[in-house]
């Protein structure tokens, strides 16, 4: 599902490569922690997988597109097979929980009437069926999250692309919220997500890869966040 072959990211203007000769093969439905100190390379290696960067050289493939070759007008059609969670949740204000969610719908052109039955169903599945009409900012963060993540999944993506979600949200919270992403990949969506948080790594026990200065130094099945 995802491959990286070789890859190095180099940004311009830099002279240390963000990445440095990283391969590694992600399959349909798997799990995946991506882990590193600060600065070690995870956003770099989401944003190639996004193809808001491209690779410096090597090989990025997607869904079965090497992403080099990806002439820029398929580059949209690419993004709504990944849905995407971040940190700080990146909800639309003044608009309620539903209207977050049936506007990734919008834009891709789905019709009212599906979207009058995929929203409710989403919203049933990530557990806020009774908030449909609250506006987002009225939520709880994990409530927030849980909205950004029905938000990501409404379009039945192939890749969940997920950036520290449980990064503003307290340790229950987060139990929570990795029992839903754990969810969306038992429905065969492949999940890969990079964080600092150990505790959830280590109660996962999901493949584990680690990046240190932009180089793949450990890629573990079942694995746990530090090997110290
Ligand atoms: N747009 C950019 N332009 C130049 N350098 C960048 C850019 N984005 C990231 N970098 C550099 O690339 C390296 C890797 O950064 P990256 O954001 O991928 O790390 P990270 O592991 O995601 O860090 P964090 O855990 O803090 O989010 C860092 O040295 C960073 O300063």
């Amino acid at each position: 599902m995802i491959r990286f072959d070789n890859v190095t990211k180099t940004y311009d203007g830099q002279r240390r490569p963000a990445l440095r000769n990283v391969s590694v093969d992600i399959d349909k439905g798997e799990f995946v922690f991506l882990v590193g100190t600060s600065g070690s390379g995870k956003s770099t290696f989401l944003r190639l997988v996004l193809r808001e960067y491209q690779a410096s050289s090597g090989q990025v493939w997607v869904a079965g597109r090497e992403l080099g070759q990806l002439p820029r007008w398929k580059v949209p059609k690419l993004r709504r097979e990944i849905g995407t969670v971040f940190q700080d949740f990146r909800l639309r204000p003044g608009q309620t929980v539903a209207e977050n969610v049936a506007f990734a719908q919008r834009v891709i052109g789905k019709s009212t009437s599906h979207i009058r039955k995929v929203v409710p169903e989403t919203l049933e599945m990530v557990g806020l069926a009774g908030k449909a009409d609250r506006l987002v900012e009225e939520l709880s963060g994990g409530e927030q999250q849980r909205v950004a993540i029905a938000r990501a999944f409404v379009n039945r993506p192939k890749i969940l692309i997920a950036d520290e979600p449980t990064g503003n949200l307290d340790p229950g919270t987060s139990v929570g919220i990795m029992k839903l992403l754990d969810r969306i990949n038992r429905s065969d969506t492949t999940v890969l997500m990079a964080t600092h948080d150990s505790t959830i790594v280590d109660q996962m026990r999901k493949r584990v890869i680690e990046l240190d200065d932009g180089e793949l130094i450990r890629d573990q099945s079942r694995g746990v966040y530090g090997t110290q």
